[in-house]
């Protein structure tokens, strides 16, 4: 099974070093034809993952149908991008195995990753890879564990086999639903434990959002038909617990800025955001409790401060757990 990845931003660059490590070929498509020619004569993608060299087998390309003639495509583009880019060259997916690696809710739809292939390439096979894993780690080759989703078993396995490597563990799963909303909200919940530690709050306070955000995680991919061993697994409960502990998350660090300042510039892609308004106005039309989801979307959308999100939650009725 060939695979090229599509779009080359830090995670797409990891996976496509990843991937060409054994020396299999892998190409690399960006749509900046200048990125692309830079990549291919220094061998490193220096704007977006500084420092690592790009295998002889990755293949930089500029041209989308020289890529997706690829049976297994990795769409590595943000979240809030992928429905356009899906609907640009509908023609070049049929057939195709179409592997997202972004991790979101469309704010224009409401749709996952899997939604948004299945509305704009019908025929292809959709699949999810999720779970805890920096770029930077993948690509200097330590050891990451992720979920391959498919709702095909027999594909989830062929992919399963194909992108697995020596230090890069695959497992599979069959629940679409699970593995793309812990991979989806895990950034929102992120996001409050960063303004939590950058507000002075504490580590308690960020144990408990990260425990009381996952019943709410929880609460949603279960009204979605998720499976709740999936939540607790790489795609769900492993990256919430990656992503609410470390620096390097941009939702985390961006959260902590927030925290710390009251307000924050968006440094780079941070999903957790446009997440954060997508869920929390679908869990108001749905009537699902999500107080964090909530809470974190009015403070980006400035109607409360992070000091009211917080007294917000502290002060709602004491409940059984
Ligand atoms: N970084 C990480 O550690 C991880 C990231 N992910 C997920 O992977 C996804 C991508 O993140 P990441 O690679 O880090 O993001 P980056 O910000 O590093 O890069 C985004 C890439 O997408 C490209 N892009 C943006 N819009 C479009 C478009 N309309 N068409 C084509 N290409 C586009 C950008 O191109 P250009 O430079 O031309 O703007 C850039 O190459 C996110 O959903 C993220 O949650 C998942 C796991 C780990
Ligand atoms: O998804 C990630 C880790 O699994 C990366 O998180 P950030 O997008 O917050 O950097």
């Amino acid at each position: 099974m060939s695979v090229a990845v599509l779009g080359a931003g830090a995670f797409g660059t990891a996976l496509a070093v990843a991937l060409a490590r054994d020396g299999d070929p892998v190409r690399l498509w960006a749509r900046d034809a200048g990125q692309v020619r830079a990549m291919a004569e220094t061998r490193e993608n220096a704007e977006r993952l500084p420092g690592v060299t790009l295998p002889d087998s990755v293949e930089p390309v500029s041209d989308l149908a020289h890529a997706a003639e690829a049976d297994c495509l990795l769409l590595s583009v943000p979240m809030q991008s992928l429905s356009d880019f899906l609907k640009a060259t509908p023609d070049l997916w049929r057939g195709k195995r179409l592997v997202a690696c972004c991790k979101g809710v469309d704010l224009a739809t409401g749709l996952g990753p899997s939604g948004l292939i299945a509305a704009a390439a019908p025929d292809a096979v959709p699949a999810l890879l999720s779970g805890p894993s920096f770029a930077v780690d993948i690509a200097n080759g330590l050891p990451t564990a992720l979920t391959l989703a498919s709702a095909d078993e027999t594909a989830a396995r062929a992919m399963q086999e194909r992108l697995s490597t020596a230090v890069l563990r695959l497992y599979r799963s069959t629940d679409m639903a699970g593995v793309e909303l812990g991979g989806a909200l895990k950034n929102v919940i992120a996001i409050a434990c960063g303004m939590a530690i950058g507000a002075g709050l504490g580590e308690s306070a960020r144990a408990a959002l990260m425990t009381r955000g996952y019943a709410e995680i929880l609460r949603l991919a279960m009204a979605r038909g998720a499976q709740r061993e999936t939540l607790a697994g790489l795609s769900g409960l492993g990256d919430l617990v990656l992503t609410c502990t470390s620096e390097k998350s941009r939702n985390y660090a961006y959260g902590l800025r927030l925290g710390q300042a009251g307000k924050a510039e968006t440094l780079a892609t941070t999903e957790g955001i446009a997440t954060a308004r997508a869920v929390s106005t679908l869990a108001a039309r749905e009537g699902l409790e999500m107080p964090i989801t909530t809470a974190i979307a009015a403070v980006l959308d400035g109607s409360v401060t992070v000091e009211q999100a917080a007294d917000g939650l502290l002060t709602r009725p004491l409940r059984p757990e």
